[in-house]
């Protein structure tokens, strides 16, 4: 031998650990580029879904399941191929050296491959029965996890007493989830035991070919079970990569379903439906005898139902809980599709200004929580932001904090928190801040001190006849702001009309509020 022979030896078999380990180091960073991608596209999926997507509990468990196997299935697709490809490479680099000895023992070990990829098939399909199956159980382990996070849910949670129930709960959920895991290794175990047991057949009649059959000599025997057992080694990491492969590929093509079928129903589910309305020009949103169920088993909301809201009015839904209102407001604004009569709107999206009933708290800078609707477009000046609060009457709290629009909300951020009508009248800012041409308002003062109620409903009135705005009001004297009243009574419309008249009149009007002062301010 040279020294340049031996050189190349030592190169080559000291060099073999350290290029593996180089391998394995190139392949995580493939897995944890691609599980960040995944995660990415997740988010945006989270983000791109429409109201009505977010209520069907399937749509949000297929999300979920999709999520959940980013760090397993999903990331792990391009590196079980790589590793089947060198080993298959090593596979046939180990046949053909080892048929020059022995063509029935390398025909054998080559034999011993198969039993390995069966076993991982039947585990691939097991991995994609179960997978679907978690998601649900995983979702709800998440959410109560979430509560016990947060500070908010969490703190109310300590003061309840539940914060330890809540925990029992979700272990319970995140049990399930582990069943469905065990259930999947014990069908691993025993697919590797059976296809194991088989491939050790098969590998025994390939030595016992090379030992009596072929009567290798003693030197050239150690060799060859050298072979026979990297052969083993390189045929066990084909079997496991191509069952890692067989078991994500299903879920990679349910996946890429899923993406596809939410951007088709976003696109045919868009929530406001511009039409044309057939009633009178002044007419920006209507609705006509409609009726709307949640769902089959949960009995009719709203009973045909006609309302309108026309431009330049302060239009008001009344009535008792639970009579309908929200679900009104959801099914005009084109939240909710009813299952008979239509909807009708002049508006585009971007012309209505929903302010939901029950706002998010949502912790950010008082800035990044008025300016949320307008980060595709142009950020409202400091200007515009002031101008906002003001109306509601808080930029005197608002100066008064120790970064003013930049003060953090939220103490688990080391920030600051605001009262219950304070974070009401900051929803009712950002929702003024836009230009839509009608406001949508759930009950936007019902925190809101009577002194402050009655500042911002003469607020309201001076943003008409300019804007349109439509309110769920539980306040009787408030409704005097309104130009027109619907009364709703177990989804029924009951009464309508103005003010003065339904005040002076006998009906339910007059008896839903006749506890309460009608002429306070
Ligand atoms: N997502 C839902 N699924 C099933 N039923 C619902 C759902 N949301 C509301 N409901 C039911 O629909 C009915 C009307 O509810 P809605 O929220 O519209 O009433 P509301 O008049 O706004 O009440 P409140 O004054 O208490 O806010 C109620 O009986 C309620 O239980």
């Amino acid at each position: 031998m040279t020294i340049w022979e031996v050189l190349l030896l030592v190169v080559v078999t000291g060099g073999i650990m350290p290029l593996s380990a180089m391998v394995d180091a190139l392949n995580l960073r493939l897995q944890f580029t691609l599980r960040y991608a995944y995660t990415y596209e997740v988010i945006d999926i989270y983000a791109s879904l429409t109201p009505s997507q977010r209520r069907d509990s399937s749509t949000i468990d297929e999300v979920q399941a999709a999520h959940d196997s980013i760090p397993f299935n999903l990331s792990w697709q391009a590196t079980s191929a790589l590793n089947i490809i060198g080993a298959f490479t090593t596979a046939v680099l180990l046949f053909s050296s080892l048929a020059n000895l022995d063509l029935l023992a390398a025909v054998l070990v080559t034999l011993s491959l198969l039993p390995q990829l069966f076993g991982y098939s039947l585990v691939a399909k097991a991995e994609n029965f179960y997978w679907p199956k978690q998601a649900a159980s995983s979702r709800r382990a998440e959410y109560l996890e979430n509560q016990l996070r947060y500070a908010r849910s969490g703190t109310e949670l300590s003061v309840l007493n539940g914060a330890g129930q809540f925990a029992n709960w979700a272990k319970a959920k995140h049990e399930i989830v582990r069943g469905y895991w065990i259930k999947i290794m014990s069908i691993r175990f025993t697919s590797a035991f059976v296809s194991g047991l088989a491939a050790l057949i098969l590998i025994a009649g390939a030595l016992s070919s090379l030992i009596w059959r072929s009567q290798v000599p003693t030197d050239m025997l150690a060799a060859a079970i050298l072979g026979v057992v990297s052969a083993m080694l390189a045929t066990k990491s084909a079997g496991s990569a191509y069952g890692e492969l067989m078991a994500s590929a299903p879920i990679v093509m349910r996946y890429l379903k899923l993406r596809n079928m939410l951007k088709v129903n976003a696109e045919s589910n868009s929530v406001t439906q511009a039409l044309e309305a057939p009633g009178k020009a002044e007419t920006l949103i209507q609705c006509q005898d409609v009726d709307f169920a949640y769902s089959e088993q949960d009995g009719t909301v709203l009973k045909d139902l006609s309302l309108e809201v026309e431009s330049g009015k302060i239009v008001a839904i009344v009535g008792a809980n639970g009579a309908g209102k929200s679900t009104a407001i959801k099914v005009l604004t084109g939240q909710l599709k009813p299952q008979n009569g239509n909807v009708y709107s002049r508006l585009g999206v971007s012309e209505v200004a929903i302010m939901p009933q029950d706002i998010e708290k949502f912790e950010l800078t008082i800035r990044e929580f008025l300016s949320l609707p307008y980060y595709h477009n142009q950020l409202p000046s400091d200007e515009q932001l002031w101008l906002v609060l003001e109306k509601v009457d808080l930029a005197g709290h608002v100066r008064g904090l120790p970064n003013g629009l930049d003060t953090q909300l939220g103490e688990q951020w080391d920030g600051t928190d605001l009262s219950g009508g304070q974070w009401q009248r900051l929803a009712l800012a950002r929702t003024l801040l836009s230009d839509a041409k009608l406001l949508v308002l759930d009950e936007p003062t019902s925190s809101v001190d009577a002194e402050s109620e009655s500042k911002l409903f003469q607020m309201l009135k001076s943003e008409t006849p300019e804007r349109s705005v439509l309110l769920v009001s539980h306040r009787a004297w408030t409704l005097r702001y309104a130009d027109k009243i619907y009364l709703l009574e177990d989804g029924n419309l009951v009464q309508s009309g103005a003010f003065e008249t339904l005040k002076d009149q006998e009906g339910p009007f007059r008896k839903l509020f006749e506890s309460q002062d009608w002429s306070h301010k």
